[in-house]
């Protein structure tokens, strides 16, 4: 099978500054995620493949057909790709269906039986009586719809995604993201999906490649980056684990501050960092059990809080507890670990 994009040692930047660092990429179906924190590098590789950057170096493929060489690229009009851009950029003097139809011939809007804006509405699970609204008449969430609805039109292998739901509340974001997602499965279109958003990342995607400065850290099902970092920076930025030093000497066990904890692969004996999620640790007052600390500060969300402890040994962790059994800053606790940890050999 042909992968919908492949990206071999691709350099990008702006001026002579390097940004985009030898990546490697293979998309083959579904929906790829490219996940790091703002100033990575990940609107640059989407503008790259779109044919919006010049890389500096590199190939890009799109199903099966080059469209990046080194220096030499196709231009982006030519490479039938699908963009959905922030905003979703839908023209705001044309209406529903002629901002669908905008990409197709007059042949291939109307076509034999259900059109293809009428097809296209119910694929993205908009109403088609939406067909004649404007873009303003529109909430945000049906917006990012006609703008995927817009991008799938014309049938592209691929679909690129810049961070589409950025500007949506948080519900209207989760509603949107699946409805997307299921949107572009029943197309049967890839997708490359930029965002800073782990939840989106995790929750969405087929595979998530980890992108920092410039470069992929680790690429890898939703469930591997999380369970099974490769990199300690993968560990602190997914889902904030705390990174503690320490020492593994059978292989299967890791001493760190924390106490002796089972390890989840097993890694070489010697000095190690370990990774400790924010929901395996356990802060209790009153017991015995678990090592002693004191709560820094506390961030409330709601459904739970983040509980920032110091431990007597001087290492710093963040917690997640219930909201309903939240401590106060300056309280006097004790703190455990529940299941197994991931530790990295230490380097330097
Ligand atoms: N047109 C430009 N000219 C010069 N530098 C740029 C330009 N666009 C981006 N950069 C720089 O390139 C780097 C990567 O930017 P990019 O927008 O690709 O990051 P990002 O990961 O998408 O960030 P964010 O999540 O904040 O959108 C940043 O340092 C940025 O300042």
């Amino acid at each position: 099978m042909t992968a919908a994009l492949e990206i071999e040692g691709l350099e990008a930047g702006y001026g002579g500054a390097p940004v985009l660092r030898g990546l490697d990429l293979v998309v083959k179906d579904g929906i790829t995620a490219i996940l790091g924190p703002s100033g990575c590098g990940k609107t640059t590789l989407l503008r790259s493949v779109a044919g919006f950057v010049s890389p500096t170096a590199g190939r890009i493929s799109v199903a099966g057909t080059e469209v990046v060489r080194g220096r030499r690229s196709v231009p982006a009009r030519q490479r039938r790709l699908g963009y959905v851009p922030q905003d979703g950029a839908l023209f705001p003097h044309l209406d529903v269906a002629a901002n669908i139809g905008f990409g197709l011939s007059g042949a291939e809007r109307r076509g034999n039986g259900p059109d293809r804006v009428t097809a296209m509405l119910e694929l993205v699970e908009l109403p088609t009586g939406l067909a004649h609204r404007y873009p303003h008449e529109l909430s945000g969430g049906q917006q990012q719809r006609v703008a995927l609805a817009r991008a799938l039109a014309p049938r592209p292998t691929l679909v690129l995604l810049d961070e589409p739901f950025s500007s949506l509340d948080a519900s209207l974001r989760e509603d949107t993201g699946r409805a997307v997602a299921r949107a572009l499965r029943a197309a049967g279109a890839a997708a490359l999906l930029v965002t800073h958003d782990q939840g989106e990342a995790l929750s969405l995607a087929d595979q998530v490649a980890v992108m920092m400065r410039g470069s992929f850290l680790q690429v890898a099902s939703p469930a591997a980056v999380y369970l099974t970092p490769t990199e300690p920076e993968v560990a602190s930025f997914l889902g904030h684990a705390s990174l503690l030093d320490g020492r593994v000497t059978d292989g299967e066990d890791v001493t760190c501050a924390l106490g002796r904890l089972p390890l989840r692969t097993p890694c070489a004996s010697g000095a190690v960092r370990v990774a400790v999620r924010a929901e395996q640790l356990q802060i209790r007052d009153a017991v015995r059990e678990g090592r002693p600390a004191t709560v820094v500060d506390i961030s409330f969300y709601g459904h739970d809080a983040t509980v920032r402890v110091r431990l007597d040994s001087g290492e710093e962790l963040a917690a997640r507890t219930p909201a309903t059994s939240v401590p106060a800053p300056g309280e006097r606790v004790r703190v455990s670990v529940v299941g197994d940890v991931v530790a990295f050999a230490a380097t330097g």
